[in-house]
């Protein structure tokens, strides 16, 4: 875990360069069946996929982060899975890296079958880097980490969650006298040192959660900022919970950003839109 890479080819420096290329977004793939109404689609398989390929269509070639949710394509089960397998090739296939939302944790050696499934090539569900849940232990998800490490990919931590209910678990105070969540901050950190220009492990911090208090100076990664939106955070409150750390803010959007389809030409505006906001903010 101390091991320290800074190939050019890391998840850190490959994320950078798709944001300097393509802009400050993340949008993800959440099919709500309210969405699929909207979009006149089916509730099933198979308006999953018309969804899903729809905005990899329209987006996979211009925004920088696909982050398809996991639970909107399992819930169909295996026909299901099998259209989130298509969605990740073709997204990443497009040019975007694919940023698999599964919240994954468990023991370690569970976790290293999660790494299988999610971060390593071998696998038709590998995208180029995944979320995880640190609540049984930051070093638990070590597994995940080493196989990012060994082929470029990335992982994104909770730390503090967009949702109201989050601060009841991350605020709370450990024994040192540290959060929670400031403990999984300060541990992404340790693994992210020494890495140019951020490391492959990066924090999901709300847009939503405003000043914490929490130091986000040290963690050297990415932070994923969902929030904004649907669930009311905008580009502003970005500088509020960030200050001097947005530089490695990545917001991320999706019914904000998917209420503009099924129309692409909608879709790619909205996105667009999105993108020169927080680029604005970010700066
Ligand atoms: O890890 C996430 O992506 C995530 C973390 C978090 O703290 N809050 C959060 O909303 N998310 C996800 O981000 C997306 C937000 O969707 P919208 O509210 O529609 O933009 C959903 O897929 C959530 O599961």
């Amino acid at each position: 875990m101390t091991q320290v890479a800074t190939t050019p080819d890391h998840f850190g420096a490959r994320l950078a360069k798709a944001v300097a290329e393509r802009g400050p977004l993340c949008v993800g793939i959440d099919p709500h069946p309210g969405l699929l109404d909207a979009w006149e689609l089916t509730r099933d398989a198979d308006g999953v996929e018309r969804f899903a390929r729809t905005v990899v269509e329209a987006l996979a070639d211009r925004v920088a982060v696909l982050k398809p949710q996991s639970a909107f394509f399992e819930r169909y089960g295996s026909r299901g899975i099998a259209v989130l397998e298509r969605v990740i090739r073709d997204a990443r296939a497009a040019g975007a890296l694919v940023l698999n939302d599964v919240k994954r944790g468990d023991i370690g050696s569970t976790v290293e079958a999660y790494a299988g499934a999610y971060l390593d090539p071998a696998s038709p569900l590998c995208g180029d880097a995944l979320t995880a849940s640190p609540y049984l232990g930051v070093g638990s998800l070590a597994p995940l980490i080493a196989t990012a490490r060994a082929h470029g990919n990335g992982v994104f931590v909770l730390a503090l969650t967009s949702n109201p209910e989050g601060p009841s678990v991350q605020h709370a105070v450990a024994a040192d006298g540290r959060t929670v969540a400031q403990t999984v901050l300060d541990e992404v950190a340790s693994l992210n040192a020494g890495y140019e220009p951020y490391g492959p492990v990066g924090v999901v911090v709300g847009a939503t959660v405003g000043e914490t208090g929490h130091d986000l100076s040290r963690v050297n990664g990415p932070f994923l900022a969902p929030g904004l939106g649907a669930q009311g955070a905008g580009p502003d409150d970005l500088r509020a919970v960030f200050g001097n750390a947005r530089g490695s803010v990545l917001p991320s959007v999706s019914r904000e950003v998917l209420r503009a389809g099924p129309d692409m030409a909608a879709l790619r505006s909205a996105a667009a839109r999105a993108a020169d906001d927080f680029r604005t903010v970010l700066a």
